[in-house]
């Protein structure tokens, strides 16, 4: 027996699921084709003529086994199965299909306010409903309530809450319906807001509808102001070959950071996770690539409060160092990456702990430079080489941009 198939989208894609699932992307029952998403794109219609603004996919890598027939369990990143998707077609890097929910208990902020489309249009009981999707506070009560009675409509507010600042809509709905008082519904949507303006805001007409509503205003787009960088999450991220500096340049940079005093350090030096968040992993593609995530999942949640974390790995593949910026940017922080770019001659001439002898006499197998690639960053934020300068000379290369970007006062 073959083992079940399953698979766990990611948060974009996850949003969709619950949208699916609970009707408010009627008439769509399943993730789109590629045909269908192409359609969609090109003139706004499913392949079948069905008109419909965005594609509703769900991306599955070429090597996953599943195919048509096939029967797919869709977990969350907890592994709490979802959905079953029922895989009708496979090309473009999508799986197609529709989805049919598992029941799973429902969690997250806010759970209680996620109301289905069938909930609110029982709770309407035939009446008119003004619709206003929201994705921040809304400034302008007065018109909406306007609105509502010339339409004699009852007020449905609709915060779409989704990723970090999900919470933060749903809070500013709560309060929009105090003010607005009377029977004001409230139901939270995790729409996941669309690149092109024009289509999300189509999408949104199109949920408005699945909820019942006649109307649909959309809320005023959000004003984001990012909080001072001293008080944002900051990941210096070091990444060169051995014997570079990394180490020796990320401490100091701590250090230096502590003597300032103005923001506290976590520090992840690569040997120090190797023998604790890293033990027992080794040094293939696959263990490299391992212990760069969970350094960029650890520094990430140290970013996420508003911390700062150095981190100082070999790190040698890009497209899992763009992975680690990609997870600290998620959760609204910034991402340095500083490339020790000390040439391979000048790491070897050191050999500090003497690998690079032993490298070269094939005793060390996957050897970064030696037997191992290391891919050099395309998208470094600061470049250092430590041949023939201080060690604080080079620290300094590092913290005065700091300094510079506000990010340490
Ligand atoms: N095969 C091989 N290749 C590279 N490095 C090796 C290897 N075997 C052991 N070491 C020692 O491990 C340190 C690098 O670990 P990292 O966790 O930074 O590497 S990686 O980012 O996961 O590639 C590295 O330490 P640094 O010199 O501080 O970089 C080496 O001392
Ligand atoms: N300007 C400099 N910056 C950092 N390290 C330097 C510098 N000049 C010489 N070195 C020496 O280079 C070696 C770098 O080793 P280390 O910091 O452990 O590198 P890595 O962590 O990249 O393996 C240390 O012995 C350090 O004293």
């Amino acid at each position: 027996m073959t083992a079940p198939l399953e698979w766990t989208p990611d948060a974009r894609e996850l949003a969709d699921l619950e949208l699916l699932l609970s009707g408010a992307y009627q008439p769509l029952t399943g993730f789109m084709s590629a045909a269908d998403a192409h359609a969609v794109e090109e003139h706004g219609t499913l392949a079948d003529g069905t008109s419909w603004p965005a594609p509703v996919t769900l991306a599955l890598p070429e090597e996953h086994p599943a195919a048509p027939g096939d029967r797919v369990t869709l977990r969350d990143p907890e592994g709490a199965p979802l959905a079953v998707l029922t895989v009708t077609d496979r090309s473009g890097g999508l799986a197609a299909g529709p989805v049919e929910a598992l029941g799973a208990a429902e969690h997250g902020p806010f759970a209680r306010l996620r109301r289905t489309p069938a909930e609110v249009r029982e709770a309407l009981a035939g009446r008119e409903a003004l619709a206003v999707t929201m994705r921040g506070p809304l400034d302008d009560l007065e018109e909406i309530t306007a609105t509502a009675e010339e339409l004699e409509a009852v007020v449905l507010l609709l915060p779409l809450a989704f990723g970090e600042g999900g919470p933060a809509v749903v809070r500013a709905a709560l309060k929009a319906r105090e003010k607005l008082g009377g029977d004001t519904l409230l139901a939270a949507v995790p729409l996941a807001p669309r690149d092109d303006h024009a289509v999300d805001l189509e999408l949104r007409d199109r949920v408005a509808e699945a909820y019942g509503a006649a109307e649909h205003l959309p809320g005023p787009e959000p004003v984001t102001l990012p909080g001072p960088p001293h008080r944002r999450g900051l990941v210096a991220f070091f990444t060169g070959l051995s014997g570079s500096g990394k180490s020796t340049v990320a401490r100091g940079l701590r250090d230096a950071l502590l003597e300032r005093g103005s923001r506290t350090v976590t520090y992840l030096d690569g040997d120090v996770v190797r023998h604790l968040l890293s033990a027992g992993l080794g040094f293939s593609r696959e263990d490299r690539d391992l212990n760069i995530r969970r350094i960029g999942f650890v520094a990430a949640e140290a970013a996420r409060h508003g911390g700062l974390a150095v981190c100082a790995p070999i790190a040698p593949f890009a497209a899992t160092r763009a992975e680690v910026r990609a997870m600290v940017e998620a959760v609204g922080a910034d991402f340095l990456l500083v490339h020790v770019a000390t040439p391979l001659a000048e790491c070897e001439r050191r050999d500090r702990k003497g690998l690079y002898a032993k490298a070269r006499a094939g005793l060390i197998p996957e050897f970064t430079g030696i037997s191992s690639p290391y891919e050099e960053p395309e998208d470094a934020d600061i470049v250092i080489d430590t041949t023939g300068i201080s060690v604080e000379e080079a620290v300094d290369s590092v913290l005065n941009p700091l300094i510079q970007g506000g990010w340490v006062r």
